[in-house]
């Protein structure tokens, strides 16, 4: 099996971090979500944690050789990449073994200091790289620091970026990606300098320490996209997009440096459904808003939808309301009509109808079930989150990123929901607005009347149940309580 129909493997040459989070184990993942089998090389162990390197063990040159050895013997390595290498003795075993088994898709992330300022690599080491690993490897993707030792001068512009690219290439290595991320300023840039052609990528800049092991993660994913047979100039694109889409939902784990979620974009479906949604017209429906009337109510769903509502939100509260089977079958015929007429579908708190029912997203309060736990279960849906006062919004502020919105209120009084807050009124609404970083949609009391207040105080989007269920002109209803009113 050793041809091109063996499953696309690819080779790690790295430093083993038993904090899971980057290194060996980062590459691990992130090949492994790209569909790409890893093998692996351990050039040394690091006893770390999200706080820090504890202590160094780098591996006998022996060893590493014989690791090679083991690889190279059985399975068919279309790329390679190198992480964090120790010192010179072990960058020149690499070398060595690289060149030995003639590998041309090699990837060098030159792993110099650790996030917390541990030295991943010596003086001498550096010096190996730059004269016998960098012109064996078809690609570098140094950060600033790391661009600043390779290059030999400081780097404080997007011009000493490319400078200091072209400065690399001369140390024999045709295509150099520049991280940015050190630069100050607001955006982030990466600049590529492929041969001739050169382009910079937007990066996303997250305020945060949980990101450990994002130069593994970005070098493994271009190594992967190799092993797949993807273009390096395509596999650097889709790297850099896959970095923007997952660098601010970090895994909620240790106290320092936490690591990143590799497995959050599960497929390519899932790019095109992040991005640019319409969550600003919700109709919150159950069979018991119509006196479980179901000609009715799928009739009713069926005109709101093709009137403009943007999610249908499936909430069975009632004493008699259906059991679980049945609330599937109302689930799945309701996924349908959304499906035709390309209407986001959620569930109302219970993650199990969401997952079963293929819906868009499900809508949790405070005391359903947590935001964390559904990203684990279910990284696919999106997650509404209720929030009705500043308290509630500061405990949830960790789960910001994972939400595809926050339901406000109740802004004013509602008899629809038994157990609703006190109504917070425009000001409780305009004061979550001012906090929010997710769309805010309101809910509680909105109807046709109120709807333009509603937007005024600062809302995007509203949800409701009884001004719909109850509307004598759907369709003139719908269009009062979307934002499209406001033009
Ligand atoms: C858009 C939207 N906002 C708020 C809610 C209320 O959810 P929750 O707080 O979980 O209360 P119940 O719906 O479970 O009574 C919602 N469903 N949708
Ligand atoms: C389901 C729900 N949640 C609320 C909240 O404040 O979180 S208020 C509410 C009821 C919304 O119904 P109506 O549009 O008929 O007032
Ligand atoms: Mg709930």
């Amino acid at each position: 099996m050793r041809g091109s129909k063996q499953y696309p493997t690819a080779l790690t040459i790295a430093g083993s971090d038993s904090g899971g989070g980057a290194g060996m184990q980062a590459d691990i993942k992130t090949m492994q979500h790209f569909f790409v089998y890893s093998t692996n090389v351990v050039v040394g162990l690091t006893a770390q944690n999200t706080l820090g390197v504890q202590g160094v063990y780098p591996t006998d040159p022996v060893a590493i050789a014989a690791q090679f050895e083991s690889v190279m013997a059985d399975f068919r390595i279309r790329a390679a990449k190198t992480g964090a290498l120790f010192d010179a003795v072990r960058v020149l075993e690499v070398a060595r073994n690289v060149e030995r088994f003639h590998m041309k898709q090699l990837v060098v992330d030159p792993v110099m200091v650790a996030k917390g300022g541990a030295s991943l690599l010596d003086d001498k080491g550096v010096l190996a790289m730059k004269k016998e690993l960098l012109p064996k490897a078809l690609l570098v993707t140094p950060n600033i620091p790391e661009a600043e030792l390779l290059a030999g001068f400081a780097i404080r512009t997007k011009a000493d970026m490319e400078k200091a690219a072209r400065q690399i290439q001369k140390l024999g290595v045709p295509n150099v990606l520049v991280k940015g991320g050190h630069l100050e300023g607001e955006d982030l840039l990466n600049y590529a300098l492929l041969g001739e052609e050169s382009f910079f990528l937007t990066g996303k800049k997250v305020d945060t320490i949980r990101k450990h092991g994002t130069g593994d993660t970005l070098s493994s994913a271009i190594t992967a996209m190799l092993a797949q047979g993807i273009s390096l100039k395509q596999a650097i694109v889709i790297a850099n997009d896959y970095m923007n889409r997952i660098i601010d939902r970090p895994l909620l784990i240790g106290e320092g440096h936490g690591p990143l979620n590799q497995a959050l974009w599960p497929n390519p479906n899932q790019r095109l459904k992040r991005s640019g949604q319409d969550f600003s017209c919700q109709l919150i429906i159950g069979l018991e808003n119509v006196a479980f009337d179901r000609a009715k109510f799928f009739a009713l769903v069926e005109k709101a939808c093709l009137a403009g509502v943007t999610v249908v939100q499936y909430r069975e509260k009632g004493v008699e309301r259906p059991d679980f089977l049945e609330q599937l079958s109302v689930a799945k015929a309701l996924k349908e009509i959304c499906r035709k007429t390309k209407t986001l579908f959620f569930i109302d708190d219970n993650v199990d109808l969401a997952i079963a029912s293929g819906a868009d997203g499900v809508h949790v309060g405070q005391d359903d079930t947590s935001v964390q736990s559904i990203v684990r279960r279910a990284p696919e849906l999106f997650i509404g989150l209720s929030v009705s006062t500043m308290e509630e919004f500061e405990a949830s502020r960790e789960d910001m990123p994972y939400l595809a919105y926050i339901g406000v209120g109740p802004v004013f009084d509602t008899t629809t929901k038994k157990d609703a807050k006190p109504a917070i009124g425009l000001n409780g609404l305009a004061v979550l607005k001012a906090a929010a970083t997710v769309p805010v949609i309101a809910i509680g009391g909105i109807n046709e009347k109120n709807a333009k207040a509603v937007y005024q105080a600062g809302a995007d989007g509203v949800a409701a149940i009884s001004s719909i269920t109850k509307s004598k002109n759907l369709v003139k209803t719908i269009q009062q309580l979307s934002q499209s009113q406001e033009e």
